[in-house]
């Protein structure tokens, strides 16, 4: 990937250099370093690369943990955007500067030199602040080196990317190294394995003491929640469900508060103004009640499966392929103990075969009687909503608002709300 600053072409890939240009080494490609000092380029280290680009007029926040980094980081770019700031923001559903998107999903974090390239485009927008969401994958190949944060917020800690990381415990670790440095940061205490550098660093909670602490939450219409901070109490109404989304707004209002200064009550207020993100949670039809969520792990289906406690759910997943496949069972498993009947289906096979995925899920269901297995996501679909009542809500789970399907190598068109929205003579 190519880096143009003033003239000069900054390149990590070998292949890519031409005269003058110059390579920026990482951990992941020094061991391509001896072709170019063979070539005579010039070599700097990511974090060099700080010196060529002038990043004083932007606040740079990174938002880390298994679930909840894109509800997070979308909150805290749509209140931004109704305080009136000019705000950029990257991460799973691609990259997005001043309400336009400008580039489709791709990974959640660049490597180095493409998030330099999208932090260049945020100041020549005339961005003042650059939300980006930061996976561990991106933590343990230093994807991240050289950026300074404004401010680092953690979500929670759970499972998830054991085919790369192996064991959970090297998973926390490399989580828990993004806060181990002095930067300003923004922790849930509730999480039981955070660990974190406390110097410069700012809590919120529902159940420990901490800066940003709730005190009371009710569910009509969305959510009513009652805050402390410094022994005032401010209250806020948002349209999103869930005990979950609670979290991911208390690290918005506590971030953008620690960001700007503003008021608690004008950042509050900001709130109202929007409902859910894009395909987190979003309600795609009320009769019968479709729901599309991006839920992938067994912690955030768990999440929003008891969201429901009302309701008959039925429950739509499958799992992708060439990832964590310890999880699936697991994910059977929490599926069993919420759902009234369960419809098992193909997330993104990859290079796997979906019946293979399928039947590790079903390994982690003792019940099988109220499961239905349906290789075909659209035929899954359509067996899940014929099952629908007025006592039942339908959750479709794990693409969110992907627009692929991904089988080997290739991206199909495939969207979850305009399939529902189609059976359901919608769209
Ligand atoms: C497993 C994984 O993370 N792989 C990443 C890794 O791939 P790799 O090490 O195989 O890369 P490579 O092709 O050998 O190239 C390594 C480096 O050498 C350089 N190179 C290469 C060839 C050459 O001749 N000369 C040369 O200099 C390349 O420019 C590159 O910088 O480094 C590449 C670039 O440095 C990444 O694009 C690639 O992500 C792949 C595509 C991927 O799918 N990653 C997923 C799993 C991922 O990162 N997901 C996370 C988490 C998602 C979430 O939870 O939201 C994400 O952040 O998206
Ligand atoms: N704070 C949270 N705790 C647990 N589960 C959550 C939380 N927030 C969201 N979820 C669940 O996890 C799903 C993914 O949420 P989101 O896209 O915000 O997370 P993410 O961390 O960006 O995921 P990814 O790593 O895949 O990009 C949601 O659709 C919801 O089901
Ligand atoms: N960012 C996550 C998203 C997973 C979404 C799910 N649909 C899948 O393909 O497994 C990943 O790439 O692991
Ligand atoms: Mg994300």
């Amino acid at each position: 990937m190519k880096l143009i600053i003033k003239d000069r072409i900054f390149t990590d890939n070998t292949s890519e250099l031409e005269q003058n240009s110059v390579f920026v080494v990482s951990k992941q490609n020094e061991q391509y370093k001896d072709v170019a000092l063979n070539g005579g380029f010039e070599i700097i280290n990511a974090d060099e690369l700080k010196n060529y680009l002038d990043m004083s007029s932007i606040k740079v926040i990174g938002i880390t943990g298994t679930n909840g980094k894109t509800t997070t980081a979308t909150t805290i770019y749509n209140i931004l955007l109704n305080l009136g700031y000019k705000v950029a923001l990257q991460g799973t559903r691609g990259f997005f500067i001043n309400e336009n998107q400008v580039e489709d999903y791709s990974l959640t974090t660049p490597v180095q030199i493409g998030n330099f390239a999208h932090i260049q485009k945020a100041i020549q927008n005339g961005c003042e602040f650059f939300i980006m969401e930061v996976s561990s994958h991106a933590i343990e190949q230093k994807r991240i080196e050289g950026l300074d944060f404004a401010l680092k917020i953690h979500t929670n800690i759970t499972r998830d990317h054991l085919d790369y990381h192996k064991t959970i415990e090297e998973y926390i670790r490399v989580k828990n190294l993004f806060l181990s440095d002095e930067s300003p940061k923004l922790v849930n205490i509730d999480d039981k394995v955070v660990k974190y550098n406390s110097t410069n660093s700012f809590t919120y909670s529902l159940e420990n003491n901490s800066d940003y602490k709730v005190n009371k939450y009710e569910f009509e219409h969305g959510m009513k929640v009652d805050f402390l901070y410094k022994d005032k109490t401010y209250t806020f109404f948002s349209k999103m469900m869930g005990i979950f989304n609670i979290y991911n707004l208390m690290a918005s209002l506590g971030a953008v508060h620690i960001l700007t200064n503003r008021k608690l009550e004008d950042i509050c207020k900001t709130l109202e103004n929007f409902g859910s993100v894009s395909g987190r949670v979003e309600v795609v039809s009320l009769n019968p009640l479709v729901i599309v969520d991006f839920a992938h792990t067994p912690d955030g289906m768990e999440e929003v499966l008891k969201s429901f406690p009302n309701k008959d759910i039925i429950c739509i997943f499958g799992a992708g392929g060439n990832r964590d496949s310890a999880k699936r069972p697991l994910m059977g498993k929490v599926a069993q103990k919420y759902s009234k009947s369960i419809v098992v289906t193909s997330d993104n096979p990859r290079y796997e075969e979906p019946e293979r995925i399928i039947e590790d899920i079903l390994t982690g269901i003792d019940d099988k009687s109220n499961v239905i297995v349906e290789v075909n996501r659209v035929e899954a679909l359509k067996k899940a909503i014929s099952m629908a009542n007025d006592k039942s809500v339908v959750l479709v789970l794990g693409k969110g608002d992907e627009a692929t399907q991904i089988i080997k190598d290739k991206k199909y068109p495939f969207s979850d709300k305009e399939e529902i929205l189609k059976i359901l003579n919608k769209s």
